[in-house]
């Protein structure tokens, strides 16, 4: 069966075709700058060359439908016919407390959506217009969602909770939803296999670093706490997020600086995190590679490598103990010096890393501590779009 993968960002969207008989990757690709004259998609088909178009693609519709020619091009194809498509996967951001799994996407499911919209207004709309978007262009083919929240909802109330007054859980569902959900149970669950224990006797926290970020304890393979709220905004410092803040900055700051909700909004989602410190830039590569000769550079890791630290340490609090840590997305996976700053600060918790191992690049899951560690420290590649694909091949052939 092939299954079709979308991942659709306000203004980009991301794609992967696999084959799930063998679950290898026929194609993937990308379509960023949507909404604009010069828009740009990027389709890399397995077997042939990778192909670059610069065009006009003014929304989601447009681009799903010129990603769908790319797949069936006499040229850049890997498919006769997008009839082959036998089903698509749909990440979706917020799935608020309704979703606790995967769904086959139906007008209530969309309706649900809708009513997280208020809850994560950058991801979920970009998300329902990809579901409406592949109706459209494929109207026979079932659409399943699968939520980055939903593997949080195992969390216990003590940790969901915001210490605020109660009306606000009730009447809005203000409380900590959690995020990155899919890569977070993805990577637990091969470090479990990679060490060849159940997953069920495990204390693991994970560790998610890519321009989002979030640190999650999973006990016994379940969610039980994890550092993003009800937005993606809270807990880590991010590539342009702050994560934790004294919440009474933001009506000072709008008072001092006479901002409006919408700007308060952007500094703290789109300026702040490693760009806002480092004056530099989000990229964590930039960083390193300032972080010599700039201090703010090096503040700007020094703060981001500090938080993820105090994380892992108050997950080792939560769960009574630690026995594996994860590193995981593309600066966990990538920066062996951060991994080494957090590292070298865990010998309370017996953890000892191997050097030579840590500064050897890899794309292969890999044990990075030492014999003597207690608690095994590794890098798992993450792979939310095979998790998709795997978890919307489950729910169709349950529906059937
Ligand atoms: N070699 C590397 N060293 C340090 N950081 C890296 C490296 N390669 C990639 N990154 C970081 O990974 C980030 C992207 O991570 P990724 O998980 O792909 O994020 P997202 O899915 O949220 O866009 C980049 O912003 C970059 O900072
Ligand atoms: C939820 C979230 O932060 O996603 P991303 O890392 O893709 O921005
Ligand atoms: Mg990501």
């Amino acid at each position: 069966m092939k299954i079709f993968v979308l991942n659709c960002g306000s203004s980009s969207l991301k794609y992967q075709l696999f084959d799930m008989q063998d679950e290898s990757v026929i194609a993937s690709g990308k379509v960023e700058r949507i909404g604009m004259e010069d828009a740009i998609l990027t389709h890399e088909p397995t077997d042939k060359e990778e192909v670059k178009l610069v065009t006009e693609i003014l929304d989601h519709t447009t681009a799903i439908e010129k990603v769908f020619d790319f797949l069936v091009d006499p040229k850049h194809g890997v498919i006769k016919n997008v009839t082959e498509i036998e089903a698509v996967g749909h990440r979706v951001v917020h799935g608020g407390e309704v979703f606790s799994d995967s769904v086959k996407v139906d007008g209530q499911v969309k309706a649900a959506i809708k009513g997280t919209f208020d809850l994560a207004p950058l991801h979920n709309p970009a998300n329902l217009v990809g579901i409406e978007a592949v109706e459209t262009v494929l109207p026979n083919v079932p659409n399943v969602a699968v939520f980055d929240t939903a593997f949080h909802q195992t969390m216990p109330q003590n940790a969901f909770m915001y210490a605020l007054p109660r009306i606000l859980y009730k009447k809005h569902k203000i409380r900590r939803y959690g995020f990155h959900g899919t890569s977070h149970k993805y990577v637990c669950m091969k470090a479990a296999e990679f060490l060849n224990k159940p997953l069920e006797q495990l204390k693991i926290v994970s560790c998610h670093i890519g321009n989002g970020a979030s640190v999650t304890a999973v006990n016994k393979g379940q969610s039980i706490d994890t550092s993003m709220g009800m937005t993606p905004l809270e807990g880590l410092m991010m590539g342009t997020r702050s994560g934790d803040i004294d919440p009474a900055i933001i009506p000072f700051v709008m008072d001092k600086e006479d901002l409006t909700l919408n700007e308060v909004n952007s500094m703290l989602n789109k300026h702040s995190g490693l760009l806002g410190v480092s004056g530099i830039g989000s990229d964590m590569r930039d960083i390193e590679e300032n972080m010599e000769t700039n201090e703010n550079a090096k503040l700007a890791f020094d703060m981001y490598e500090y938080r993820i630290r105090k994380y892992i340490g108050a997950y080792a609090a939560a769960m009574d103990g630690i026995d594996v840590l994860i590193f995981t997305a593309g600066v966990g996976e990538n920066s062996n010096l951060l991994r080494k700053a957090i590292t070298d600060h865990l010998s309370y918790l017996g953890v000892e890393i191997d050097d030579e191992i840590n500064n050897t690049r890899s794309k292969q899951i890999r044990r990075i501590s030492t014999p003597e560690s207690k608690v095994e420290v590794l890098v798992v590649p993450t792979n939310e779009e095979l998790m998709i694909a795997r978890d919307t091949l489950r729910i169709v052939k349950s529906s059937k």
